[in-house]
């Protein structure tokens, strides 16, 4: 035989028997996958545009409601439209939207292990920031480090630093302006946020309230809120975003790395931490006790603490500011709820600082944050990927209550939003910012409502989270007898990290008439001005 003929041949053998084993693989997988299904007694669940086969008329939808700013809103008409639960492709990868909270209880609880939450989801976008971070981790490997913020978080009463938050506070009091003339809180509340974020994390207080900052802590801020911006960008342009240029990104990133590390390596220099705070520059905004200071007792490696560290000012600074920022917004426009707030704060602590247990007994204060979170939950939609074949527990069949099959690597995309603003979860008014709702309503065990999500992998940081925006709250409604719309601009959409308000928080304020920097008002005690 000719030698090209034995080549063809052979070439064309190799290939036969390459397309049968592919053939053979997917047989089997189709079997397995069929076994699966008679199993847990599965059916599709409602299928988004069956013809968009690739995904691709998905993106641009989706795209086109972001660059609207109407993108939630677009999602609830589709859960309206096709069912609490329905499929859909995005650029080729399966995917299942839900805002069913028996699903939601599902993949947060009982099937935890089935499902990963950084993989394939969000690995890329925390890598190049924090690499060991708790974001970029699943498995055994997020475990571990759950542990740690498991420990630290879990009595509240010992972290909440009530002289920081009042130093922090007097700071953002001095930028109000006096004359009842329009502002923006919104952003000073995320300067806030930062200054308390970067003390309580690493015990140095970044100081972006104040007129004297200095220019390394000015440019350690703004890399921080680039990173952070690019995140989130990234994370909505999804595979698009590698066509676009990180320089800027990475340099900021950097920048941010070398901040922590060189206060890290400051700390690990001195060997008792506690004593180091005398020693620093930073005497007036260093803190007694960190969460760095925490991480320190079990760990010396300066790249493993800077993450930890970084992992709190990605977490709790954007999603407590978006809290405080909602909150008001809506207190400033419903006067009713602001007036009964501010009688009840003023009756169970009138005008002294408040206190630990003060903040915990605020009920009504526990409804505005619920019924905030509810509204505009600062975290407004996740996802999670398959890493094994599973299902969920309804969203299947004609009526959507047969379960549904979920092969190993679909996303599952759950919106709180969505299940938020359910009429068959909150009623007919669900829409509306109602706090007396949560007279009846248990927060812990309600289904459907998940700000901080549920199980394993729910906010370690959501106690001290309503700790930290309690007091801000309280001494807001002690420092101003009546807080104003400042502006007649409806909420609008704005997906970064976490969701705010592109319109801003603009009011006006009214300081009580004798008010002179200390909280002070008629028939009132005074409050002691802390230093
Ligand atoms: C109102 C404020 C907050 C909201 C609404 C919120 C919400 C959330 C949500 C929904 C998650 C789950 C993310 C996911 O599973 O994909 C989460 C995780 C996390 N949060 Fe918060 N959070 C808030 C404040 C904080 C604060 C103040 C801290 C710490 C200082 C914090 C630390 C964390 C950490 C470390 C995780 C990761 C947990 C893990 O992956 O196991 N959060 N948060």
């Amino acid at each position: 035989m000719h030698m090209y003929t034995v080549l063809y041949f052979g070439l064309a053998t190799a290939g036969l028997h390459y397309f049968a084993l592919v053939l053979a693989e997917k047989y089997q997988r189709w079997q397995a996958l069929r076994v699966f299904a008679k199993h847990h007694k599965t059916k599709p669940a409602r299928r988004e545009n069956p013809w968009d086969v690739l995904g691709i008329y998905k993106v641009v939808a989706m795209a086109r409601l972001v660059i609207k700013g109407t993108s939630l809103d677009g999602a609830i008409d589709l859960f309206q439209r096709l069912g609490r639960t329905y499929s859909s492709k995005i650029l080729t990868q399966p995917v299942l939207f839900t805002c069913d909270p028996r699903n939601m209880r599902h993949v947060l609880i009982t099937a935890f292990t089935d499902f990963d939450s950084s993989r394939g989801i969000r690995d890329h976008l925390f890598r190049p920031i924090t690499p060991h971070g708790i974001f970029a981790l699943d498995g055994n490997e997020w475990k571990t480090a759950r542990r740690l913020y498991r420990d630290h978080f879990s009595r509240t009463r010992d972290i909440v630093d009530l002289d920081l938050q009042e130093r922090c506070f007097r700071n953002l009091e001095a930028l109000i302006p006096s004359d009842n003339t329009p502002f923006d809180l919104q952003p000073l509340f995320l300067r806030l946020m930062l200054d308390l974020t970067t003390a309580f994390a690493m015990g140095v207080c970044v100081d972006s309230l104040r007129p004297d900052q200095s220019v390394e802590k000015k440019r350690f801020v703004d890399a921080l809120i680039h990173v952070k911006k690019t995140m989130a960008r990234d994370g909505f342009l999804g595979p698009v975003h590698v066509f676009l240029s990180k320089k800027e990104f990475h340099a900021s990133c950097s920048t941010v790395q070398h901040f922590v590390e060189d206060i890290i390596r400051q700390k690990l220099a001195v060997s008792r931490p506690k004593d180091k705070s005398d020693s620093q520059e930073d005497v007036a905004t260093a803190v007694e006790s960190c969460f760095l200071d925490k991480l320190m007792e079990g760990s010396g490696d300066v790249i493993e603490l800077r993450d930890g560290v970084l992992t709190l000012l990605i977490a709790g600074i954007d999603s407590v500011a978006s809290l405080l920022s909602t909150a008001t917004f809506l207190l400033s426009r419903h006067q009713a709820a602001q007036d009964k707030l501010r009688a009840s704060i003023l009756d169970k602590v009138g005008y002294e600082l408040p206190s630990f247990n003060d903040l915990r007994g605020l009920a009504y204060l526990r409804y505005v944050f619920n019924e905030t979170m509810r509204v505009y939950p600062p975290v407004p939609f996740n996802a999670r990927t398959a890493n094994q074949d599973t299902y969920l527990p309804v969203g299947g069949g004609p009526d959507g209550e047969d379960s549904v099959l979920v092969e190993k690597g679909a996303r599952i995309v759950f919106s709180s939003w969505g299940s938020h603003r359910d009429l068959d979860n909150f009623g007919r008014d669900a829409h509306e910012f109602i706090p007396e709702r949560w007279e009846n309503l248990q927060a812990d065990t309600l289904a459907g409502f998940i700000p901080f999500n549920l199980g394993p992998r729910a906010c370690p940081g959501q106690n001290f989270a309503l700790m930290e925006a309690s007091y801000v709250v309280v001494r807001l409604l002690q420092t101003f007898s009546r807080i104003e719309k400042g502006d007649d601009k409806p909420w609008k959409e704005n997906l970064g990290l976490n969701l705010s308000n592109k319109n801003g928080t603009v009011i006006k304020v009214v300081r009580y008439p004798d008010h002179s920097g200390v909280v002070k008002a008629n028939g009132h005690p005074v409050i002691e001005k802390v230093v």
